[in-house]
């Protein structure tokens, strides 16, 4: 079973949305999606799930359309959460799982199997309008997943949530996929994306402008990340040539530099100025390469 985007386009009147992007996520994989606010991200969970039709292009589950009749075998966290505010958190529950076929005491057991989960089992019967945003989301992400999907879309899951309840978001996720479920994700917390992902896309104005498998990204990016420690001032650093940024920290710098060579050249420089405590020469992270990439619609 996979997930196949071919091609795929996206235009609202003058303005594309989604520009010809491709991509195919096997069974059991975890695949982030990320992109600066407008890049295109939700329109092309959209056109997955089936809610909006593609411009061009295709997009397939097990070879087949997610036509109305298979939308069971897809759990969808949309990015508006859309729940009942007067209804109870039981009676919200089976009204979405019906919909998915759903018997009621199967949607009762995993509900309280997941509110056990969550730490929230006195929740049952609270009005959703009763709960706190973060633990309205709790019930939106089990609305995604009582059902058990084959394929989990998770348009920014954690957002909103403090650490405690993103960490356990990030449990569930990760206890979901190793069950075999293929989940999608989009986040703009570079940081749950590189724990979770092995694969990924990155959209900028609905183009890829970076995809595949994040540890080769970074591997293979040029640039890289240098943490010095020196007992003097750093600044001349900026004048060399192949420097992109220099961060000054208490007793040193981080520094980004295009390239191996130029991390090479970085060291000569120093070490005739005197003694180096630290010299250490890390590949960029997510976040870095995501300003680098994304560049100007990036506000992080
Ligand atoms: N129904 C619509 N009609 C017209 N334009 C739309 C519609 N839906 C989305 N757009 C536009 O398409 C572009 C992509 O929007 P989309 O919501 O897919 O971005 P996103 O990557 O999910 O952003 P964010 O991180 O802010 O959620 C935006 O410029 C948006 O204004």
């Amino acid at each position: 079973m996979t997930l196949e985007i071919n091609h795929l386009k996206k235009r609202f009147d003058e303005h594309q949305a989604v520009d010809d992007i491709s991509l195919s996520v096997n069974k059991g994989d975890m695949f982030g999606m990320l992109g600066a606010n407008g890049a295109g991200k939700t329109t092309t969970f959209r056109m997955i799930f089936g809610l909006i039709d593609p411009t061009a292009g295709s997009v397939t589950w097990d070879k087949d359309r997610l036509s109305y009749k298979r939308t069971h075998l897809v759990g969808y966290l949309p990015e508006e959460r859309g729940l009942f505010p007067k209804l109870t958190v039981k009676e919200q529950l089976i009204y979405l799982m019906r919909l998915n076929n759903m018997k009621k005491p199967d949607i009762l057991r995993e509900m309280r199997h997941w509110l056990d989960r969550f730490q929230v089992p006195e929740y049952e019967n609270k009005k959703i309008e009763e709960l706190s945003k973060g633990n309205q989301q709790k019930i939106q992400f089990m609305a995604a997943v009582i059902h058990k999907p084959e394929l989990l879309i998770l348009d920014e899951p954690f957002s909103g949530l403090d650490p405690v309840n993103s960490d356990m978001l990030k449990e569930a996720v990760l206890d979901i996929q190793k069950q075999g479920t293929t989940i999608v994700f989009s986040s703009h917390q570079m940081r749950n994306v590189e724990e979770l992902c092995e694969d990924l896309i990155m959209l900028k104005r609905g183009k890829a402008v970076l995809q595949g498998n994040l540890k080769t990204i970074k591997r293979s990016y040029g640039m890289k990340s240098i943490s010095i420690r020196a007992d003097y001032d750093l600044d001349f650093l900026h004048s060399v040539p192949g420097v992109l940024s220099l961060d000054k920290r208490k007793d040193g710098a981080i520094v980004k530099v295009e390239s191996e060579d130029i991390a090479e050249s970085i060291f000569h420089h120093i070490a005739k100025k005197g003694f180096v405590r630290k010299f250490e020469v890390e590949e960029p992270s997510l976040h870095d390469i995501f300003i680098d990439k994304a560049g100007e619609d990036a506000h992080e």
